[in-house]
């Protein structure tokens, strides 16, 4: 698949958390009303991300209705918030919460409504605060992939992160 995005050449490598969660594992939800993750919102992915047995997680989202855009397929913004989630969650095979600063799909199919996405999101390295990964999305035939990402994420200290807005978050 062409893609843009450059993972730059000397990245230092990881190694998993000796308390990450166990490949094959649910990795634990980021707080109860994630829109990506989270059991309590009526409106969001619900995703659960799998750990894989080394820097790598897996998880799978149906394409339900109403996330379509185009007539019939998922809209780009969903796919992407689904990406997000995922390659978001990785970096706590390693201990480190993060933030998304960067964020680049490649769309290589239209996806239909009724289908079911398989995502596979794997750690490339890091430099300083800043963690590198890509992720795959198929229909089923991993030789058949229809979307793809790059993120870049930072890490950062949750408490202080999310101390300015903690009092506004929504409670359902
Ligand atoms: C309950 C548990 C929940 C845990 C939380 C889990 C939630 C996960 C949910 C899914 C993920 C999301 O949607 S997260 C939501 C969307 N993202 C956000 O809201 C993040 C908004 N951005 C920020 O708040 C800020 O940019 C920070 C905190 C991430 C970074 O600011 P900072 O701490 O001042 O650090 P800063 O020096 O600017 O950046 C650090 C390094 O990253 C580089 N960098 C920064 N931005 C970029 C960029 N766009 N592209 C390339 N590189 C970048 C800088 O050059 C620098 O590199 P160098 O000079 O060191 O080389």
């Amino acid at each position: 698949m062409k893609h843009a995005f450059v993972p730059p050449a000397d990245l230092e490598p990881l190694v998993r958390h000796p308390k990450a969660t166990g490949p094959g594992q649910h990795i634990g939800l980021h707080h109860s009303t994630c829109f990506g993750c989270g059991d309590d919102t009526p409106l969001g992915l619900h995703l659960k991300v799998i750990a894989g047995d080394d820097l790598s997680v897996t998880a799978q989202m149906p394409v339900v209705d109403w996330m379509q855009g185009g007539p019939g397929v998922i809209h780009g913004g969903v796919l992407s918030a689904a990406f997000d989630e995922v390659t978001g969650t990785a970096p706590l095979l390693i201990g480190a919460p993060v933030v998304t600063v960067h964020l680049e799909v490649d769309f290589a199919k239209p996806i239909p409504l009724g289908s079911t996405l398989h995502f596979e999101a794997r750690i490339l390295g890091k430099q300083g605060r800043k963690i590198y990964l890509a992720a795959s999305a198929h229909l089923g035939d991993p030789e058949q992939i229809v979307a793809s990402a790059h993120a870049l994420f930072v890490t950062i200290d949750v408490q202080k992160h999310f101390a300015e807005h903690y009092d506004k978050r929504v409670i359902l």
